[in-house]
């Protein structure tokens, strides 16, 4: 072989290596050599020079794993082979005690040009940051799987892992060319390779999303596309050659096999012959220099490498939630938005925004899916990043289950995550709408503010004003029903996600039935049109559009996001920790929040749905406040505060309380009328009159006894009889203002019905006549009936039916239906259910219904 020939191949080399400015300059200078030197290139040595040269050119400029043979020279080990520190996984694994920093691998060594038939230099392919390599032959040729292997282990070697993706889509040997690679597939370090059509228009959809992204700190993508030829559509491969022009500006690279026809740009082609591989130019022109492609590095040193880069994705890609929070708390500004950092993608942090783009997201994924874990991460996240005063949480739960007591003090961790103002655990669509409600007239604050100060958001203020983050997990309880209340909630919804967004208020709906929402019916496109960002969990494809597919594969801990409303190729999956097995670094995460508290923070409003309400814990319980009457205090409104509810007592006719249904609740109801009233009244100053007539109710009626005895009450306990009589004797008007007050507490009220309609000969009258007269005419003199009726008929007849409605106009309903309790009022129709630990509070005098949560004696219902 003679020099023209030598010089053919290395001009070759020179141009196929035009854009690896390094590599052109040393080849030059190779070239130049015997001209500069005088020798005569003619000879063989002189052949040998050049091409040492360009070996040790080549061993310059793609140092350790990027050229240096791949059989181990100490089996067993992954040093960088060649002893080259700096371009290897040794290097980048213990980076911190490297001299020598890690170079780009632009050039990675494929295999041999040999120009002699006993000289050979490495043939180095320019990769990152400069182009493709594109092969002829499909994956199924061993060579083609052997260039593969090489070529993705030396730039896997040399990387950090931060810094390159890789994507593989082979339906050529379904993944068997990659295989090696295993242990990075199984780490989640890469995603497994895709052998369908499906999965290779997925692979392009991501790769375009890179040019599109175009910026520059995005990690290196390199898809490696060894699709079988008869599989390729005619439209990806058009895709293909449009990614070959566009992709190396955004980062972008391929590794394409079994391409035919026109030479891809930016790109190195070979052509596969029997014995050797020849570089094809860009212009389509066949050197004639033989290239011996290197074989496939054994797998053993593939796996081990793969093993080693596993344990280190899985630490730089921790997705612990530690990993995940800023380092500084509460370092941000909340002012033009909020940002959550959700997961990771590959290595990369993944974060979504509360801000003018996404003001709402919509969360959907099936029970189990990871949907609670995902929003305590996103919660977590925005309470180290925000302060308090910049972000107020409010957390609504309606499904069973203990999502958000994490951010609520307890009775074993009394720390709570300070920007919590509101925390509803398993719900009532109550407690949702007034959440909804409070938030609406926050709006309406925010909106004079913003009017006042002639701006349109509550970023050009000029305070900072906190944005509230509202999140409702399993947000549909909301609309079920189809009543006035879920009405309400869908007006409110509509309203806080049309205007949200300029007042900071931000919603989160989770749900597991996104779809199926009936109530939204006709207003599901103007509230979830305001939803841009969407999050499917596993399941949860609903949240995006039915055309999109990106949820189908998602395992445990991955979601897809959305910011285009769920629109299809806008999607990317993040991996996100899972809270619940770090619940030592929550703790201490929480405890740190806390004490960095404000001063004068009060702890988040609870419900919780499920829980017994015990008058104790009454905000105004016990309290020595000077009433100008007496409230008797029944149980908690299901509002926000969760304030006391009562029905204040005075001396108009009718103010006296029934509480009405089978429930043994009923007893406990008239416990903490009684326990209320006692600490309004200084002892003996009242008398309390106890009838228990059932014996459901004796225990009830001796707790009554102790806690009036020490208060040092005055009271007595009356058999039926004794009721007649006293009724008889409050009723007499010669007896008027010859009583203390009195309360006259009927535990059972309908058991004394027999005995009081009988009657009395000599006064003409009976006991159901003098109850009537005590109802009707009892405030006036201070005397107040507490009465618990078994069934609501008998109440009826016992008052005197329905012209005798206002008599007593304080009721508490528990397990009675609907239907009677709306035609005991005389109303058509009531949306009321009667649930357990549940009642409904009704003042006729004020026209007032609500449900409360009634207070019982504690362990009532354990
Ligand atoms: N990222 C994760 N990785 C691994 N396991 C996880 C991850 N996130 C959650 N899990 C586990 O999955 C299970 C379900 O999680 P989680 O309670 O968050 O789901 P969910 O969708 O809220 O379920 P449900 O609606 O039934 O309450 C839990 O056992 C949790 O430990």
């Amino acid at each position: 072989m003679g020099i023209g020939r030598l010089r053919f191949g290395v001009e070759q080399a020179v141009t196929l290596h035009r854009q690896a400015s390094g590599l052109v300059a040393a080849v030059r200078r190779a070239l130049e050599m015997p001209t500069e030197t005088g020798y005569s290139a003619e000879s063989t040595a002189e052949q040998r020079a050049i091409v040492a040269h360009l070996t040790r050119t080549a061993a310059e400029l793609a140092p350790g794993w990027l050229s240096s043979p791949l059989t181990p020279e100490t089996p067993g080990s992954t040093e960088a082979p060649g002893g080259n520190r700096g371009n290897g996984i040794a290097g980048s694994i213990g980076a911190a005690d490297q001299a020598t920093p890690i170079t780009l691998p632009a050039l990675v060594r494929i295999g041999e040009a040999r120009p002699l038939p006993d000289a050979a230099f490495p043939l180095l392919i320019p990769t990152l940051g400069k182009g493709h390599l594109v092969i002829d032959a499909d994956a199924r040729d061993p060579r083609v799987t052997a260039l593969i292997r090489t070529v993705l282990l030396r730039l896997l070697a040399t990387m950090p892992p931060r810094e390159l993706r890789v994507l593989i889509a082979d339906s050529a040997t379904v993944g068997a060319a990659t295989a090696p690679f295993r242990p990075l597939f199984e780490a989640g370090a890469l995603p497994a390779p895709v052998t369908d059509r499906d999965g290779l228009k997925h692979v392009l959809d991501e790769a375009e999303r890179q040019v599109k992204a175009g910026h520059k700190e995005l990690p290196y993508l390199l898809v490696v596309v060894a699709v079988a030829p008869e599989l390729l559509e005619p439209a990806d491969a058009a895709r293909i050659a449009a990614l070959a022009h566009a992709g190396p500006a955004a980062r972008l690279h391929l590794l394409v096999t079994a391409h035919a026809g026109k030479p891809l740009p930016n790109s190195t082609q070979l052509t596969l012959r029997k014995d050797h591989a020849l570089l094809v130019s860009p212009g389509g022109e066949t050197s004639t220099i033989p290239v011996h492609l290197d074989p496939a590095p054994p797998t053993s040193v593939i796996t081990e490498v793969a093993e080693r880069l596993a344990v280190e994705a899985a630490l730089a890609g921790r997705t612990e939630l530690a990993s995940l929070l800023p380092a500084q708390r509460w370092a941000e500004s909340s002012r033009a938005g909020l940002n959550a950092t959700i997961g990771r993608s590959g290595m990369a942090e993944q974060t979504l925004s509360f801000d003018d783009a996404t003001p709402h997201w919509l969360v959907g994924g099936r029970s189990g899916a990871g949907k609670t874990a995902f929003l305590v991460n996103v919660l977590y996240g925005l309470a180290t990043r925000y302060a308090p005063e910049e972000l107020i949480l409010y957390l609504l739960d309606f499904k069973e289950g203990v999502s958000f007591t994490e951010f609520t003090p307890t009775e074993r961790d009394p720390s709570w995550i300070p920007h919590a103002r509101a925390v509803g655990i398993e719900s009532d669509r109550e407690y949702g709408v007034a959440v909804l409600r409070e938030l609406d007239a926050a709006m309406s604050q925010r909106a004079t503010l913003l009017k006042r100060a002639g701006v349109t958001k509550i970023g050009e203020l000029p305070e900072t004003i906190a944005r509230v983050v509202c999140v409702i997990d399993e947000f549909q309880v909301l609309f079920a029903g189809n009543d006035k209340l879920a009405r309400d909630a869908v007006d409110l919804l509509e309203s806080l996600a049309r205007k949200g967004r300029s007042y900071g208020i931000h919603l989160v709906l989770a749900s597991q039935t996104v779809s199926g929402v009936e109530a939204l019916y006709t207003k599901r496109e103007s509230i979830f049109g305001q939803f841009a960002a969407r999050v499917a969990l596993p399941g949860g494809a609903g949240v995006l559009d039915p055309l999109n597919n990106a949820a189908t594969a998602l395992r445990l801990g991955e979601a897809v996001v959305n910011t285009s409303a769920g629109a299809p190729g806008h999607d990317t999956v993040v991996r996100f920790p899972n809270p619940h097995a770090e619940v030592e670094t929550l703790a201490e995460l929480r405890h740190t929040l806390w004490q960095a508290r404000p001063a004068g923070s009060e702890p988040p409003s609870v419900f919780e749905g499920y829980a017994e309400q015990h008058i104790t814990n009454d905000p105004v319980f016990g309290i020595p406040v000077h009433r100008r009457r007496a409230e008797v205090i029944v149980g908690r409104n299901v509002d926000v505060s969760g304030s006391t509810a009562s029905f204040p007592l005075d001396a108009s006719p009718g103010r006296h309380i029934a509480v009405l249904g089978p429930s043994e609740v009923g007893a406990d109801i008239l416990h903490a009328a009684v326990a209320g009233l006692a600490r309004q009244h200084g002892p003996g100053d009242v008398r309390f009159l106890l009838v228990p007539l059932v014996a459901a109710a004796d225990p009830v009626c001796d707790d009554v006894v102790v806690d009036l005895d020490r208060l040092g009450h005055s009271y007595e306990i009356l058999d039926g009889y004794r009721l007649r009589n006293v009724l008889a004797e409050i009723a007499d008007p010669a007896t008027d203002g010859a009583q203390k007050p009195t309360y006259l507490v009927l535990f059972g009220a309908d058991a004394a019905s027999g005995l009081l309609e009988q009657r009395d000969p000599e006064r003409r009258r009976s006991g159901i006549d003098d109850l009537r007269t005590v109802l009707r005419t009892g405030p006036a003199r201070g005397v107040h009936v507490l009465g618990w009726w078994r069934g609501l008929r008998r109440f009826g007849e016992d008052v005197g039916g329905s012209s005798a409605r206002e008599d007593v106009a304080c009721l508490v309903t528990l397990n009675v239906p609907g239907a009677e309790v709306a035609m005991m009022l005389g109303q058509s129709q009531l949306d009321w259910q009667y649930r357990p630990n549940r009642a409904l509070l009704i003042d006729r005098h004020t026209d007032r219904i609500a449900t409360i949560v009634p207070y019982v004696r504690p362990g009532r219902y354990a």
